[in-house]
């Protein structure tokens, strides 16, 4: 960028560049460094050009922003220099890892300073890694990447402040170019196919399986975990001889829930077509046959291969449901359930890491294609941080949407607790989330550091139990909060909503899910 005078200039040119790019919500953290965009950010907010967050903490704030970007909103996180910047740092790197278009702007010292002692001064040039090219404002251009997320960093003189008032021109917002569809490759049709669907894979994955008749095997923030081909507990179908008689799979999106599906697309007999993945690492971890962007089949397979999943797959969950509802007191699964029969059609989930968005890919209520349900996860990375920011951030991206709900586990909620203090003018959504209390992380329980042998150090090196009174810490945010114990008062509280943001506390038990975990990997059709 050339031209502008003061950092006023430069920043104003900078949020009409934005402007022009189409970023509509931006979230700022205050500072004294990036007064010139925040100025600019607040005049464009006046004049009703773009919607403004405000929040402390840098990690809220761009978890916030990534879970707008996530829901389609084009939206920018603003902080001042120094450490606020590297505060930014997990979002994106869950932006980067999602193919998330997150815009990122920091403040900087003018780059005469870089390399001394100046105040709040460090090397932000570069500072989110190779994943996130740095444009270096105003010696650089700006240009926004559409498949990832770019860090504008502005280099900042004083006077920090503006001596006029400023009146954003009007902007042609730019329409989203349609990408255009790749051509259409044909699948033989023969081999005993299943397609799996990860995180983010979307409809197309559905339709494949649809037409060619083919078992769906879809996490639930795939957007393709609908209609009649996707099962439920395909998980515990991989170790069966109906797993073992897979010739080839369609892998679409990032599949990271287990390990059954993990080694199935690692098996030396097993063909993989591959429809690459949104992200900064779109090569597959396992090896692949073939990559074929848009898969398409003329025809479809013996309807007896998916009838058998069908029967096998209906078996286990009448095992499963009956299994749960034998347990004494309530199942993180039944609370998992619950949530997933709690969204509405053109609804919202937010699930967090670890537990939960396991839990929920063995109990998920069957959705109808067509219903517009939204269930989504930060699986880029499957971090446990900025949940409840993400969470708050999609629900205020989906001003239409039926209801917003939240799953996750307690460490997940405390890490990102923060979450909740909002200013008293901050625009708030409803959002009912459901945190599933079990006083710790109960994942590792099921992992190879939950065995017996490791007991003596476990709770200190992995269960981390906290003892954390939720009721209090959300009274300390004057937001709602309800504790259930049973299945029926966690639906009773998520057909109440108390409109705003709340949280339901589900309290369970995890001292005995290792053994329960292993009943269920133990159940066969
Ligand atoms: C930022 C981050 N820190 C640590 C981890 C490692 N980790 C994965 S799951 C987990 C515990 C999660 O506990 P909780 O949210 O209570 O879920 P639970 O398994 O108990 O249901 C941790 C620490 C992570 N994935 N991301
Ligand atoms: C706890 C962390 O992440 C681990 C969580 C579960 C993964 C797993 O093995 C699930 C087992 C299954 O259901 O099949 C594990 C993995 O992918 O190997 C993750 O590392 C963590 O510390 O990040
Ligand atoms: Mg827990």
């Amino acid at each position: 960028m050339t031209g502008p005078t003061s950092s006023t200039d430069l920043a104003r040119a900078v949020v009409t560049a934005l402007l022009e790019a189409g970023v509509t919500e931006v979230v700022l953290s205050p500072g004294s460094r990036n007064a010139p965009l925040s100025f600019a950010v607040h005049a464009a907010a006046e004049a009703g050009l773009l919607r403004l967050h405000t929040r402390v903490d840098e990690r809220t704030a761009a978890f916030l922003a990534l879970g707008l970007t996530k829901v389609g909103a084009r939206a920018a996180v603003l902080c001042t220099s120094g450490t606020a910047v590297a505060n930014l740092h997990p979002a994106v790197l869950e932006a980067a890892h999602t193919g998330l278009p997150l815009v990122v702007l920091t403040a900087d010292r003018p780059a005469r300073l870089r390399g001394t002692a100046a105040n709040q001064t460090t090397d932000q040039v570069g500072v989110f890694g190779r994943l996130v090219t740095t444009r270096d404002l105003p010696d650089d251009a700006l240009v926004l990447a559409d498949d990832g997320p770019t860090h504008l960093n502005v280099q900042l003189d004083e006077p920090l402040v503006p001596a006029d008032r400023w009146v954003p021109p009007a902007v042609e917002r730019p329409a989203r170019p349609e990408p255009r569809p790749a051509a259409e490759e044909v699948l033989p049709l023969g081999p005993r196919t299943v397609v799996v669907a990860g995180d983010d894979a979307g409809p197309p994955a559905r339709v494949l399986a649809e037409r060619a008749g083919w078992p769906l095997l879809a996490e639930p923030t795939s957007g393709s975990r609908t209609g009649d081909n996707a099962l439920r507990c395909y998980r515990l179908l991989l170790d069966t001889d109906l797993g073992r008689s897979v010739e080839r799979v369609v892998v679409a999106g990032h599949p990271t829930l287990s390990r059954p599906v993990t080694r199935l697309l690692s098996r030396a007999d097993v063909e993989v077509v591959s429809v690459p993945a949104r992200g900064a690492w779109p090569d597959r971890p396992f090896p692949v046959d073939r990559v074929v962007t848009r898969p398409v089949v003329e025809g479809r397979d013996d309807p007896a291969w998916l009838e058998a999943w069908r029967e096998a797959d209906r078996s286990v969950a009448r095992q499963l449901d009956r299994l749960l509802a034998a347990e004494p007191g309530l199942t993180p699964h039944e609370v998992a359930a619950a949530v997933s029969r709690g969204v509405p059609p053109g609804g919202l989930l937010y699930v967090g890491a670890s537990s939960p968005v396991r839990d929920l890919d063995l109990v998920v209520a069957r959705y109808d294609v067509g219903d517009r349900r939204k269930v989504v996860a930060n699986r880029g990375l499957a971090g446990i941080d900025g949940t409840i920011s993400s969470a708050i951030g999609a629900a205020l991206g989906r001003p239409h949407g039926s209801r917003n709900l939240a799953l996750m586990g307690d460490v997940t909620f405390l890490h990102d607790s923060g979450a909740l203090v909002l200013g008293p003018r901050e625009v708030r959504p409803d959002l009912t989330i459901v945190v599933v209390n079990d006083d710790g992380g109960a994942i590792f329980s099921m992992l190879e550091q939950g065995a017996p042998e490791h007991a003596d150090p476990f709770e200190v090196l992995f269960g981390t139990p906290h003892g954390v009174d939720l009721a209090s810490l959300c009274a300390a945010t004057r937001t709602p909060h309800w504790r259930v114990d049973t299945v029926a008062e966690l639906e009773h509280a998520l057909a109440s909503p108390n409109g705003g943001i709340e949280v339901v506390e589900a309290v369970v038990d995890r001292r005995t899910r290792r053994d329960l975990d292993e009943r269920i990997r133990a159940l066969r059709p």
